[in-house]
């Protein structure tokens, strides 16, 4: 590869010293992935490709007789040689000197000072790459021969990495007719970078939507493959785009084989530059509940895949496959920059407004789109109400409920405000394990009789949210299991049954409670109840019963106020007991309060406190009934 190193033209010279800095890492540093190289000289082959293109815009000469750009990397198994090929824009003699002798950007002078400082630098080489030098972490030597566009001079820079480079004139029939040829000897232990399948999985990874053409040759075969179309999809414009390829990308990128229920296409321009592209499954992946809710947009920069594990979005939003292409970052971002990359940041939040604003869209548009979205991600979006405050309001707009009044359709909080009853100021919400089991509780008889929704809220994460939520349009939410039931001020049921005494029940209500002692924080009469005698309800400021359940399962043990034992007062038994109550029929009402409170327990899918002191009070009950 050297015979021109004789040659009287030849010049030598030496690297700046930052580069031989940066080889040294290269080289001596511990890699974990030497596989981006590949990733680097492509992506330069395709900005040198991008340059030419928009250059020949203005000067349609420099790019005469091309069809096209592409990138042709060829391998040489026998020879253990890797050549990446461009035809665009090339480099003259200064060019070759300046860009591959020195580090121009700051950036990396930067990086590389941080760098030193780390055990781990090495790791970091080799995963974000710096560039051309990376071709040093797998080969001996390179050699570049380059033949800028519109010039009839070639060059070719050739080096080992070890401290000098050299540059020697080519003749034009050995140089490309245009652009840049990188030719690596591959090191000892590198040969797999000269083989088919290495190079075939390498492409497909990391460059499969570099926006030119990438063709694959190996020395000794006919056969010229296209690893990769060149149309990066996301870079089109939308109305070039079609349903067909939307669905393959995304089978790609999310690999999933549902319809996506949303598509999201779009270039931001402005303080940011990026292009969009994202989708919104139909179908919920298996791991959309792993704890490290990790999110799965990729980030691209200048069509270089970069990383899927840069968190552009919330892990709220996590459900969203796609893939956002910034104009600006720059390709070796380090781990540590895109942690808290101000630029990521931006962008996660124009992404996050414009995917809410487009579900809000659906939800208008398309209910019955949008009902599979919910259904298969309300779930996710919900802790959004919780991490990302200042979105609740936007998330309300798009939160959908199953309630006691609507059957199977769902609910918006919109909806529910609508149609609040007169005098109503709350909202109603009622949490569970399933629907069945809110619907069938005791709690909601009140609710019911008087025809107020209340939401049935039956995903773990509700119990959270409600919680820190202040309400919605100036309603409070509210628990129909959490302390005293204000329902007096609506209108109560027509035909409802008389109650009992306010001062009998009182009297009832000092009894019981005192027979239950600390089993209960009080006893009280309620508006609660249509049909049953009796309910356990949270204190007034404890957490709700389904929440203090969680809370306790959590943190062991139950440290939550004891709850308050609600009568009601038109229940015939209730009736019968606050007769007794006032009648010098303590013993019987005390007696009755073990059966009560069990009884209230069963209702909640729980087993009374004591179960053989309960049981023996039914048999004794059963017993006095037979006669
Ligand atoms: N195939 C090529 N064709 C034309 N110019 C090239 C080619 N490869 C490299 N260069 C020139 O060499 C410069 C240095 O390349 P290098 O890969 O080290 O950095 P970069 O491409 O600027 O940065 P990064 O790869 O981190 O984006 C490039 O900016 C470009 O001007």
């Amino acid at each position: 590869m050297t015979e021109h190193a004789t040659s009287p033209t030849v010049e030598r010279h030496a690297f700046e010293a930052e580069v031989s800095r940066l080889l040294h890492l290269m080289v001596h540093a511990v890699y974990s992935d030497k596989d981006i190289f590949l990733r680097e000289l492509i992506s330069n082959a395709a900005d040198a490709c991008e340059k030419l293109r928009y250059l020949s815009i203005a000067e349609p000469a420099l790019a005469a007789g091309a069809e096209g750009f592409a990138i042709t990397v060829t391998a040489d198994a026998a020879g253990r040689r890797l050549v990446v090929a461009d035809d665009g824009i090339g480099m003259s003699r200064d060019e070759l000197r300046d860009n591959l002798g020195t580090i121009a950007r700051s950036g990396t002078k930067a990086f590389l000072d941080g760098l030193e400082k780390k055990e781990d630098g090495g790791a970091l080489i080799g995963q974000f790459g710096v560039g051309f030098y990376s071709a040093f972490m797998v080969a001996d030597r390179v050699r570049v021969v380059s033949r800028r566009a519109g010039s009839d001079e070639a060059w070719a820079w050739e080096s080992d990495g070890k401290g000098t480079y050299e540059l020697t004139p080519v003749p034009l029939e050995e140089a490309p007719v245009r652009g840049t040829r990188v030719e690596l000897a591959l090191a000892e232990g590198m040969e797999t970078y000269a083989e088919a399948a290495t190079v075939e999985r390498i492409v497909r990874a990391y460059s499969a939507h570099v926006p030119v053409p990438i063709r694959f040759a190996e020395v000794g075969r006919d056969e010229v493959r296209e690893l990769a179309d060149g149309s990066a999809l996301w870079a089109k414009p939308k109305a070039s785009a079609t349903a067909e390829e939307y669905r393959e990308f995304y089978g790609t990128v999310a690999q999933a084989w549902d319809e996506p229920a949303l598509t999201l296409h779009y270039r931001a321009e402005g303080r940011h530059e990026y292009s969009v592209l994202l989708f919104v499954p139909s179908e919920k992946p298996f791991d959309l509940f792993d704890p490290a809710r990790k999110g799965r947009v990729k980030l691209y920069v200048r069509r270089v895949f970069i990383t899927d594990e840069a968190e552009i979005l919330p892990g709220w939003l996590r459900f969203a496959r796609g893939v956002v292409d910034s104009e600006d970052l720059p390709l070796n971002l380090s781990r540590e920059m895109l942690q808290k990359n101000p630029v990521i940041e931006a962008i996660g939040k124009g992404v996050t407004s414009r995917l809410l604003s487009e579900l809000a869209k659906t939800a208008d548009n398309d209910a019955d789109t949008y009902a599979k979205v919910w259904a298969a991600f309300g779930a996710v979006l919900k802790e959004g109400l919780y991490e990302a405050p200042e979105r609740r309001d936007e998330l309300f707009r798009i939160a959908r409920f199953r309630t006691t009044t609507a059957g199977e359709a769902w609910r918006s909080l919109a909806d529910y405000v609508k149609d609040l009853k007169e005098n109503q100021t709350a909202i109603y919400y009622a949490l569970g394990e399933s629907r069945e089991a809110v619907l069938a509780s005791p709690h909601l008889e009140g609710y019911a009789a008087r025809g107020l929704e209340v939401l049935i809220l039956t995903d773990p994460v509700d119990a959270f949210w409600v919680r820190t939520a202040l309400g919605f349009d100036g309603k409070p939410f509210k628990s129909v299991t959490q302390g005293a039931a204000d329902l007096d001020a609506i209108a109560k049921p027509e035909g409802a049954p008389e109650e009992a005494g306010a001062a009998e029940v009182a009297a009832l209500a000092a009894l019981l409670k005192e027979a239950l002692a600390e089993r209960v924080s009080d006893v009280r009469a309620s508006a609660r109840l249509a049909s049953s005698p009796v309910c356990l309800v949270a204190a007034d400021h404890a957490l709700d019963k389904l929440t203090e359940k969680l809370v306790a399962r959590q943190e062991g043990g139950n440290r939550g106020l004891a709850p308050v034992l609600e009568l009601n007062p038109a229940h015939d038994l209730v009736k019968a007991l606050a007769a007794k109550a006032v009648g010098g029929g303590a013993d019987a009402v005390r007696e009755a309060a073990v059966l009560l409170h069990g009884q209230a327990r069963i209702l909640d899918g729980e087993a009374p406190e004591d179960p053989a002191t309960f049981a023996a009070a039914v048999a004794k009950l059963m017993r006095a009934q037979l006669g």
